[in-house]
């Protein structure tokens, strides 16, 4: 995916200003910067919910006519949100199940006497859910209802269903926010292990710099809507424009 020469303006406001810069397929990029610096606007053009006014986003390997999100995650682009978006009343395992919505093809007809394509879909999506179950070590709250769960693991499931969309590219919305030390150990390791085993491109805004660095292969980092750097997390550390702006201190 490629952003080229992004700019978005909310009336007189420039969230993001003339930025460009690649995700590659397989990598995990971070997008970070400051309050305000419009990494959650960035993220949002990436999936659709915000369109610029101008440049244009690439994706596999031509420019993205204007989408609405639902097509845009038709064409495997997953993503989770800052504030977590789940049925609270619903089960782990029904929220997760929702995450297969963009790949149900049989009419309502078939779903409703239960036949043909319908008993296929539902088996296979079924099979889906519990691998990403397994894999996220969830299995023991698979019925249990999500308004239950702590924190921590509410986030861990809302990475299951965006997993269950089985997208090629995940978008990451501050993952580890709220969370304590244990969790933000869990989670970066869940997010590399989904980078790993699926192959799974990932691109995340976070806030915590020390995951960040220890997570990313890239980063891009944004400072009043412009680009002030990208490259690995050495050259973003050594990058004088990124320090002075957003670390303050040299972090070595
Ligand atoms: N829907 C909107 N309407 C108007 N202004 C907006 C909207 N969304 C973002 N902005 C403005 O765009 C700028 C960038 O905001 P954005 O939320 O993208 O930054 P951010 O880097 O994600 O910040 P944070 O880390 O606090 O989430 C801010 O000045 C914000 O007030």
């Amino acid at each position: 995916m490629e952003m080229r020469n992004i700019t978005l303006r909310f009336g007189g406001v420039e969230a993001i200003k003339d930025i460009s810069f690649d995700i590659r397929e397989g990598e995990i990029r971070a997008i970070i910067g400051p309050n305000g610096a419009g990494k959650s606007s960035m993220l949002n053009v990436i999936s659709g919910f915000y369109h610029p006014q101008e440049g244009e986003v690439w994706y596999k390997g031509a420019p993205r006519p204007s989408m609405k999100p639902y097509e845009v995650a038709r064409m495997g682009v997953g993503r989770t949100f800052q504030n977590i978006a789940l049925f609270e009343g619903m089960t782990v395992l029904d929220n997760v199940m929702t995450g297969r919505l963009t790949h149900m093809k049989a009419s309502l007809w078939e779903q409703a006497i239960w036949w043909g394509k319908a008993e296929r879909e539902e088996v296979q999506n079924r099979e889906q859910v519990e691998k990403i179950i397994d894999f996220l070590e969830i299995q023991a709250i698979r019925k249990t209802p999500v308004g239950r769960l702590p924190y921590g693991l509410k986030k861990r499931v809302e990475l299951a269903r965006a997993l269950a969309a089985e997208p090629s590219l995940l978008l990451l919305d501050e993952p580890m926010a709220g969370m304590n030390v244990e969790e933000k150990e869990d989670m970066s390791r869940f997010i590399l292990d989904v980078n790993d085993e699926f192959g799974t491109t990932i691109a995340l805004i976070e806030h915590d710099m020390g995951v960040v660095m220890d997570l990313s292969d890239r980063v891009v980092v944004m400072d009043y809507g412009k680009k002030i750097g990208d490259g690995t997390p050495g050259e973003v550390r050594s990058n004088q424009d990124v320090i002075e702006a957003y670390l303050g201190v040299p972090h070595e």
